[in-house]
């Protein structure tokens, strides 16, 4: 098979979906490698590492595209990229197609076989995901920290207080895997801690975990109303799969809190969770100010730390690309049930629920739209 590397081209993106070691494993299966020059440059690879993995580098985005057979990149094409896409392309990377329903729509009339990491899902984990979401959920503390200071346009206070001052508070909504990892680094840097989680498991595994570190709390209005209007940080890691992000966050909600607080809605790429988060922000512009609170809503965050990003999405993404790579999509995906998981669209039919339900079409299972003929496991 030809495997394509385009450079990522969103904002600040600086993550590749190949390292030269992910090239060397696919290669060695006795594929092609094509990769955009350059593409690896935001992560410390440079073209030469590439050739000597066995790569070839090629100059322009639109020749990566029409030469491969699948697609590997980080971030969903933005529509610039959409007049590449072609019948019969297999593209393998994050979508988040709730919350892009001109792409959905783009993949879908043009044909492609579009395998989303977000919703590869096995044993009720999704591997391909996690990694992105320890590196956001350890950013989002750090991240929130640093715009509480009052030059940042922050209250001006520090998370871990000092001695005779109070500490600050924080309130994590959605205690999976970006919310435990913020809260990681928020019980480290001395906050006083919440998490809210709709599941009463989670939150006895995290009691477990943090024990008298953290407040636990179930999610439901009252609760969420208070801890926000109490948080002097909050942060937004709820996440239903596939499905656009539920708003649990009113804007009188937000009205409540103290001026100069800060909001890091991480569920932004599924569209977030706060009603006044009313659009994605960039690295280059990563917050703006309403009612007072400064609100932080980047969808890209790990591609401002690319280095470690790209070799922990890469580890995870490789296995599952020499699978199709080596089998064909049909039979990897028939074989693989956490791989079925990840196909949201197929032959010009969106085959992931929640995804249809949010977008409004007809939902085809991946059995009946790609897997015709295939026995699926
Ligand atoms: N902005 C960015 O750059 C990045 C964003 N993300 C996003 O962060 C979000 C969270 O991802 P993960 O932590 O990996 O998901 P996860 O599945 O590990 O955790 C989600 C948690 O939300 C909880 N939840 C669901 N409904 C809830 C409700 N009504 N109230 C409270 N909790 C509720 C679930 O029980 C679960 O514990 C996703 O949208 C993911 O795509 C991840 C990485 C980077
Ligand atoms: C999860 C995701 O969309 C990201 O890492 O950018």
């Amino acid at each position: 098979m030809i495997i394509g590397v385009p450079t990522e081209i969103k904002n600040n993106e600086n993550r590749v979906a190949l390292t030269p070691s992910g090239v060397v494993q696919l290669v060695a299966h006795g594929h092609r490698v094509l990769v955009e020059e350059n593409a690896g440059v935001g992560s410390g690879f440079v073209n030469e590492d590439y050739l000597q993995a066995g790569a070839e580098i090629i100059a322009k985005a639109k020749d990566v595209w029409a030469t491969s057979d699948m697609i590997m990149k980080v971030k969903e094409p933005l529509p610039s990229e959409y007049d590449y896409f072609k019948k019969g392309l297999i593209l393998f990377t994050y979508l988040h197609l709730a919350a892009e329903p001109s792409l959905a729509e783009a993949l879908k009339n043009k044909g492609v076989t579009a395998i989303a990491y977000e919703t590869v899902a096995s044993n009720g984990k999704l591997p391909l995901l996690t990694p992105m979401s320890e590196v956001a959920g350890r950013m989002a503390a750090q991240i929130g920290a640093q715009f509480l200071e009052k030059p940042k346009g922050g209250k001006g206070i520090l998370l871990s207080g000092v001695p005779g001052v109070n500490r600050g508070k924080v309130t994590v909504i959605g205690g999976g895997v970006v919310g435990t990892n913020a809260a990681k680094i928020a019980v480290g840097l001395g906050a006083d801690v919440t998490i809210i989680d709709l599941n009463p498991e989670r939150l006895r595994e995290l009691d477990d975990l943090f024990g008298s570190n953290i407040q636990t709390l179930i999610s439901n209005p009252v609760n969420i109303a208070s801890a926000v209007a109490q948080a002097d940080l909050l942060i937004c890691a709820v996440l239903i799969p596939g499905a656009k992000a539920p708003t649990l966050v009113t804007e009188d909600m937000v009205k409540s809190m103290s001026k100069g607080s800060v909001i890091v809605d991480v569920a932004i790429d599924q569209g977030g969770i706060v009603e006044t988060v009313d659009h994605i922000t960039t690295h280059d512009n990563p917050t703006y100010e309403k009612h007072g609170v400064v609100h932080y809503a980047v969808a890209n965050m790990p591609g401002a730390v690319a280095r470690t990003s790209t070799i922990a999405l890469t580890n995870v993404t490789v296995p599952y690309a020499l699978q199709i790579a080596d089998k064909g999509v049909q039979k990897a995906v028939a074989e693989n049930e956490a791989l079925k998981l990840g196909v949201n669209v197929a032959n010009g039919e969106i085959t992931f629920k929640a995804v249809a339900h949010d977008l409004g079409y007809t939902y085809v299972p991946v059995e009946t739209a790609l897997l015709n003929g295939f026995a699926s496991v």
